[in-house]
C-alpha cells in the first residue's frame, strides 16, 4: 500500500514533534509526514530527533495556522495537494484570573486553538469531500469535556473545537471522511512551563488578593502535582494518535489518560451539574490536603514503577 501522507500543525515542540517522528520512523514506512511550524527556524530539535527520516520519510514545511495565505501556500506545495491525515496539534494554553488577562491574548488564544482549526478545515475538507476519502485528527484536551478553574478562556476554546467537530462529523462521514478528537489530560510539553512563566508574569494587582492568592498559592502548586503524577509524555500521546489514525474505523473522541475519564463522565451522571462541580469545589478548596497527598502517592507508584522497568531492562528482560 502507497503510504498515507500525514500533515500535522506545531511540530517544533512537543505532541507535534514527537507524532512527527514517530510516524516518520514507522518500521512499516506507513507514513510520509509533513512536519509544519510557523517558524522553521525553531526545526532544530524535530531534525535531530528525525535523524535519517529527515528527507526520506518527513519534510519541514511553515504554516502558520492563524496566517490562512501560509495554510494555502503549504497545501499548494503539497503535489495534488494530497493529505490523507491532517492532524490539527498547533494551540496555545492560558491560565490564571480573567481581570489579569487581556482581551488581545483572549482573542490570540481563540485564534490559535478555535479558528485555527476552522482555517485548516476549510481548506483541506473541500479535497478531502472530493476524493471521497481522509481522516481530520483534532488534538483537543480533556478540557474540551470539562472546564476546569483558571482555565476558563482555554477551555472555552477546546470546547469551540468540540462544537465544531462534533457537528461536521455527520456531514463529512457522508463524503467518507472521518473525524477523531484526541483529548489528552496533562502532558508533560513545553506547553506547562510557558503558562508557569506566564503566571510570573501577570499583573495581580489587577485582581483581588484573595483570588491572587488562590490562583498562585492552591492552584498553580497543585497544578504542578497534577502534572507531575498524572501527566504523560508526548510519546504516549503519539501512541495514542497513531492508534487512532491506523484504526480501521477511527472513533470520534479518544480520550489518552484513564486517570481523567471519571471527571469527564460525573457532568453526564448528573445534567444539572451540580455533582461536578462539587467535586471540584471541594477537591480545590476542601481535600486539597488529601489530593496533594494521593498525587505523592500516585508519584512514588510510578517512581517504583519505572525503577522495575529499569531494572528489567538491565536483566536483560523486554
Ligand atoms: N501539554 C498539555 O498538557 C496538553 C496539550 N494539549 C494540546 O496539545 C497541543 C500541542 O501542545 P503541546 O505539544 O503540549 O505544547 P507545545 O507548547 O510544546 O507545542 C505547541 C506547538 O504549537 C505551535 N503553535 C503555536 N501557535 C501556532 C501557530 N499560530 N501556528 C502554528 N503553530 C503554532 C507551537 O509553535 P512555536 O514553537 O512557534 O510556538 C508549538 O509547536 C495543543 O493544541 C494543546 O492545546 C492538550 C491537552 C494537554
Ligand atoms: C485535576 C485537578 C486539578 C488540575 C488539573 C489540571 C492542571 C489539568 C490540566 C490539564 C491540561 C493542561 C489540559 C490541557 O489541555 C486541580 C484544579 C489542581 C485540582 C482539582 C483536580
Amino acid at each position: 500500500m502507497a503510504p498515507k501522507t500525514v500533515l500535522i500543525t506545531g511540530c517544533s515542540s512537543g505532541i507535534g514533534l514527537a507524532l512527527a517522528v514517530r510516524l516518520a520512523r514507522d518500521k512499516q514506512r506507513r507514513f510520509r509526514v509533513i512536519a509544519t511550524m510557523r517558524d522553521t527556524g525553531r526545526s532544530g530539535a524535530l531534525a535531530a530527533a528525525a535523524g535519517p527520516a529527515l528527507g526520506r520519510t518527513l519534510e519541514i514545511k511553515q504554516l502558520d495556522v492563524c496566517d490562512e495565505s501560509s495554510i494555502r501556500a503549504c497545501l499548494d506545495s503539497v503535489p495534488g495537494r494530497h493529505i490523507d491525515v491532517l492532524v490539527s496539534n498547533a494551540g496555545v494554553g492560558m491560565a490564571g484570573p480573567l481581570e489579569c488577562q487581556s482581551l488581545a491574548a483572549m482573542q490570540n488564544l481563540m485564534d490559535t486553538n478555535f479558528f485555527g482549526l476552522v482555517r485548516l478545515v476549510k481548506e483541506v475538507l473541500p479535497d478531502m469531500k472530493r476524493r471521497r476519502g481522509g481522516h481530520i485528527v483534532v488534538i483537543s484536551s480533556i478540557m474540551g469535556l470539562q472546564g476546569i478553574v483558571f482555565n476558563d478562556i482555554y477551555a472555552a476554546s477546546k470546547f469551540a473545537v468540540e462544537g465544531f467537530c462534533e457537528s461536521l462529523v455527520v456531514q463529512a462521514l457522508r463524503f467518507n471522511v472521518a473525524i477523531s478528537l484526541v483529548e489528552p489530560g496533562p502532558v508533560t510539553t513545553e506547553f506547562e512551563e510557558k503558562l508557569y512563566e506566564e503566571a510570573k508574569r501577570a499583573d495581580y494587582s489587577r485582581t483581588d488578593p484573595e483570588t491572587a492568592d488562590i490562583f498562585t498559592n492552591l492552584y498553580l502548586r497543585n497544578s504542578r502535582d497534577v502534572f507531575a503524577s498524572l501527566g504523560q509524555t508526548p510519546e504516549d500521546i503519539a501512541e495514542h494518535t497513531l492508534r487512532v489514525i491506523e484504526a480501521a474505523r477511527p472513533p470520534f473522541r479518544h480520550q489518552t489518560n484513564a486517570a481523567y475519564t471519571p471527571m469527564a463522565a460525573l457532568k453526564h451522571a448528573d445534567p444539572s451539574g451540580a455533582l461536578v462541580t462539587d467535586a471540584f469545589y471541594k477537591l480545590v478548596f476542601k481535600y486539597d490536603a488529601v489530593l496533594r497527598l494521593s498525587l505523592r502517592a500516585i508519584r512514588l507508584l510510578r517512581w517504583k514503577a519505572q525503577k522495575v522497568k529499569e531494572g528489567a531492562r538491565l536483566l536483560g528482560f523486554k
